[in-house]
């Protein structure tokens, strides 16, 4: 950390940037007014490698376009018969497949198990070393139920419950899921430092 960030004052208010309306739709759901948060639209790359390492390498490519303090996040569905893949790449594997082709995947095995996982990253600004914040939610995969307006949520049905995330309220959703949880430990994170956003910066 260096600079203004070191002391916990921001130059601007953080901007969440992802290319993904649901998800910002997500996250401004569960973040209410806890964290002040600006959004952009932007299609980052999608890189290849661990999850944390990706969501980290994002953090830094949108810090350094938003030239101020970033969150960023990359989603993970990870099978456990294929030891976590799709993981990273689920987002080609769902475009070009679609909800029957990843059942279709896990056909060959009887461990239909799987586990969502959203890794956050915070860069205080260009240069700065990224933190991550994990949540991983575990369940099976089944076929397509429920509406289908956010990519996997149809097939993904989490533990201990009837209904797929696409089936349940997005309230419960929100309050059961991998964004969910990793969006604890980033309000978790903002109570403990207490930024402050400079003056003249926008909120
Ligand atoms: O700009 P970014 O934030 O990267 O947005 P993205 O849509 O490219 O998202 P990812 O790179 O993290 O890829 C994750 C894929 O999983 C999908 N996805 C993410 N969160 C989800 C959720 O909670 N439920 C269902 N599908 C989800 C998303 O639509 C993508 O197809
Ligand atoms: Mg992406």
């Amino acid at each position: 950390m260096s600079g203004a960030a070191a002391a916990g004052v921001l130059p601007k208010a953080v901007t969440f940037v992802t290319g993904n309306a649901k998800k910002l739709e997500e996250v401004r759901a569960i973040l209410g007014s806890s964290i002040p948060f600006q959004s952009l639209k932007l299609d980052l790359p999608e890189l290849q490698g661990e999850p944390e390492d990706i969501s980290k390498e994002k953090a830094r490519m949108a810090a350094s376009q938003v030239n101020g303090p970033v969150l960023v996040e990359d989603t993970c569905l990870c099978f456990n018969a294929l030891k976590g893949l799709p993981g990273p790449y689920i987002k080609w594997f769902l475009e070009k497949t679609g909800h029957e082709g990843l059942n279709n995947l896990l056909v060959a095995y009887e461990d239909k198990s799987a586990f969502a996982m959203c890794i956050f990253s915070l860069a205080l600004g260009p240069g700065e070393e990224p933190i991550t914040f994990v949540g991983k939610t575990m369940g099976k995969i089944v076929p397509a139920r429920g509406p289908a307006d956010f990519g996997w949520d149809p097939v993904f049905q989490p533990d201990g419950f009837d209904q797929t995330y696409a089936e349940m309220p997005k309230s419960v959703k929100n309050q059961i899921s991998h964004r969910g949880k990793a969006l604890s430990l980033v309000k978790e994170h903002f109570a403990a430092a207490n930024y402050k956003v400079q003056s003249d910066g926008s909120a």
